[in-house]
């Protein structure tokens, strides 16, 4: 069978205002259940969020990234820990090449007087925040708690979708330590192949629970790769974000859902601005395969991992750390 485009999962019965059947709530779960074990990836409509608030996000992606590299500079992740703040071209690295993009890289906050901040304990820190454009910090502060809500929301009815309790995982993620990213992607030209230079970000799986992406109105860029091996185009459908699982729900759920390989092969002319957010467990959460899981299939295939050094292991290898 030739699949050419992604599911589209209408999460409406669990955002809406008015309380709707079990039934409703129970018709979603089916859909998002069999989105994320067929594909891992699928659209989301019915999400809520204002049409207003996810252009204002792109439009202050473009003007950040449109600032002199000396004021972006200032932002730089070495001035923090390493994770927050500032990448320019090349610096995030993927498989051993580097992704030519730029980005600003934003974590659930930790107040420098929290004991694992003056511990200095990894990934514990406080976000570095551009003042220019003036009504970017104010916005997406705004925006992450659009977002955990929504997180919280899909998270119901990915719990339902397998058979557990609608609130399940509530516990494992009620401090998601969350991350976001906006990006700025100048065209990939002949550089590609050249000087360690792989594509504008290399294939990889997220790492945490549910990735929601926005991303300019550009075809062929972000690539998925199906369970047969062919890549297809994820391109936005207007109004929808582009949703998919990383590695937590894969060991959660003992590979019934797969954590499914995506890049981004960013041509053409123009400048494309994409804005993940992760929604992720707490950072202390123990995440193996769940016993409802294991009735289809009782053999582990996954150890159990805390969350926060899964994700350590993967920001330690992110960056090919040069001087200035
Ligand atoms: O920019 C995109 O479309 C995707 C970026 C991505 O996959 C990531 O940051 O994990
Ligand atoms: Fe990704």
């Amino acid at each position: 069978m030739h699949i050419s485009s992604l599911p589209i999962v209408d999460i409406s019965p669990f955002t809406g205002a008015k309380p709707v059947s079990h039934e409703a709530k129970l018709e979603t779960a089916r859909a998002i259940h069999a989105a994320c074990r067929d594909f891992g990836f699928f659209y989301l409509k019915g999400h809520n969020i204002p049409q207003d608030v996810y252009e204002t996000a792109l439009r202050l992606g473009h003007e950040f990234f449109k600032l002199e590299e000396t004021e972006k500079a200032k932002l730089g992740i070495a001035n923090e820990d390493f994770a927050r703040g500032y990448q320019r071209l090349g610096e995030n690295v993927t498989r051993y090449q580097k992704d030519w993009h730029e980005a600003l890289d934003f974590y659930k906050p930790i107040p420098r007087t929290h004991p694992l901040v003056i511990n200095n304990q990894p990934l514990r820190g406080e976000n570095q925040w551009p003042t220019c454009p003036a009504e970017f910090r104010p916005f997406f502060e705004r925006y992450i708690e659009y977002m955990l809500d929504l997180g919280q929301k899909v998270m119901s009815a990915i719990a339902m979708g397998l058979g557990l309790e609608e609130n399940f995982f509530v516990p494992f993620l009620d401090e998601s330590f969350w991350v976001m990213r906006v990006i700025g992607y100048p065209p990939l030209q002949s550089s590609t192949g050249k000087d360690g230079i792989g594509v504008s970000c290399g294939e990889h799986t997220d790492y945490g629970c549910l990735t929601f992406l926005l991303q300019d109105n550009i075809k062929g860029s972000l690539q998925v790769q199906m369970k047969e091996g062919g890549w297809i185009n994820a391109d936005p459908i207007p109004g929808t974000y582009v949703v998919n699982i990383g590695d937590m729900l894969n060991i959660w759920t003992n590979n019934i859902y797969q954590s499914t390989m995506h890049r981004v092969v960013h041509k053409g002319d123009t400048y494309r601005v994409s804005c993940p957010f992760f929604y992720e467990p707490n950072f202390e959460t123990l995440i193996e395969p769940l016993p409802q899981c294991l009735k289809l299939d009782p053999v582990k295939h996954h150890d159990p991992v805390v969350y926060g050094e899964h994700l350590l292991r993967k920001v330690m290898t992110n960056f090919e750390i040069t001087e200035n």
